[in-house]
């Protein structure tokens, strides 16, 4: 049963240098599904799009073209005021999202309001008791009276979760949630949303710059590059054996846990990858990743088919044209551009001679490996 869909989303915003005006597309062409009891992370560099698809869906921002559906068990699709109840948001900087001038409690009692959740003073006040215990903020009657500036940043955290859940949320984005906390207490709040997850059967969105947590918190990974969805997959699929070139230089440009390197910069010597705002996309429709891919051909300048291998919920999608059957004998891209002919690109970046292969031999280490964590 689907809970939200995402059609062929499109952001553009418009950019005013002087008298010079121009469009950018942050967002294009982005499809995907939140279904309950599961996360999808949406990954990728900086300004690959992700938050702006976030603030679509939370209605913050409105799409250029393309739709987001929300639909409730019956199957009937749910608009206006009742869509706020359904889709939450929990933002990246915990200090910001929380009025400093108002209690925690006013935090929590204002949306179960609006919302029609509780009525009355002690019903109001329960409830907000009752969310905060289920964000592991005890004794709640001390912390409901405490405003944001006496709390810790993962307790601002834990507050902001429980304002989500308030309205009786059934899909929550839930966007960097942990960057801007201490490493220390990262994991600690997102088992706590696993766990939040899981007993209420929340269909969650999870948008991560770390492909570890993405692959430990997530059912499904979408790969984000210059505003598309490049890769998708399972999440283990897509980091045991990424298939598009970009999602194989973030693997390899993760943190090594033993030397604090990324691997990308021992592999390559210089390093990871650059922010994707660093240079303007390809005015053309082609692979817009073709001008840092180690394996670009002529081709990838044409509009990039999308390849699936596996079905069902082992497909794996890549939007490259090693894969396809026209890019096989393709004549290697000018000299400077990287070069490939046809060739599947090994974790190193190193392309492999011979035919594109729909399921390449080499996977990377398992630097992003699971490893469960308690819920602190
Ligand atoms: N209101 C806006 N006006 C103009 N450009 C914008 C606006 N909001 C976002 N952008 C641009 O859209 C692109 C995508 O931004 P977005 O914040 O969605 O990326 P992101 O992947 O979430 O990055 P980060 O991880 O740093 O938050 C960026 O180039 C950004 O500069």
């Amino acid at each position: 049963m689907t809970t939200l869909e995402v059609r062929d989303l499109v952001k553009d915003f418009s950019l005013r240098s002087g008298l010079r005006h121009a469009r950018f597309r942050a967002v294009d062409r982005v499809s995907f599904t939140l279904v309950p009891g599961r996360t999808v992370a949406l990954v990728g560099e900086s300004g690959s799009g992700k938050s702006t698809v976030a603030r679509v869906i939370a209605r913050l921002e409105k799409p250029t073209a393309g739709t987001v559906t929300a639909v409730d068990a019956d199957g009937g699709r749910i608009g206006g005021r009742a869509y706020r109840h359904h889709v939450q948001m929990v933002f990246q900087d915990p200090f910001a999202s929380l009025n400093p001038f108002h209690t925690v409690e006013h935090h929590l009692v204002r949306p179960l309001k609006l919302h029609g959740r509780a009525h009355g003073r002690e019903d109001l006040r329960r409830r907000a008791e009752q969310l905060l215990e289920r964000v592991n903020l005890t004794p709640a009657a001390s912390v409901a009276g405490r405003r944001p500036h006496e709390l810790s940043g993962g307790q601002r955290q834990r507050v902001a979760i429980a304002r989500a859940l308030a309205p009786g949320a059934r899909v929550v984005i839930a966007d960097e949630p942990v960057s801007m906390l201490d490493v220390s207490i990262r994991l600690g709040v997102l088992n706590l949303l696993a766990r939040l997850q899981r007993e209420d059967r929340l269909a969650v969105l999870y948008i991560t710059h770390d492909l570890a947590t993405a692959r430990h918190f997530s059912d499904e990974i979408l790969v984000m590059y210059r505003g598309r969805v490049v890769e998708r997959g399972a999440a283990d699929d897509v980091i045991l054996t990424p298939r598009h070139p970009y999602t194989r230089l973030l693997a390899a440009a993760a943190p090594d846990p033993e030397s604090g390197r990324g691997r990308a910069e021992l592999l390559a010597g210089n390093g990871a990858p650059e922010p994707a705002t660093a240079t303007p996309p390809p005015a053309d429709s082609g692979c817009a990743f073709r001008d840092r891919c180690p394996h670009a051909m002529e081709i990838c300048s044409r509009p990039v088919p999308e390849h699936t291998a596996g079905a069902g919920e082992r497909s794996h999608t890549a939007l490259c044209w090693l894969y396809a059957d026209e890019a096989r004998g393709a004549r290697p891209a000018p000299a400077g551009t990287g070069a490939a002919t046809g060739a599947a690109p090994d974790t190193a970046g190193r392309a492999r001679t011979g035919a594109a292969t729909d399921t390449p031999t080499n996977t990377p280490t398992d630097t992003a490996g699971r490893g469960g964590t308690a819920e602190r």
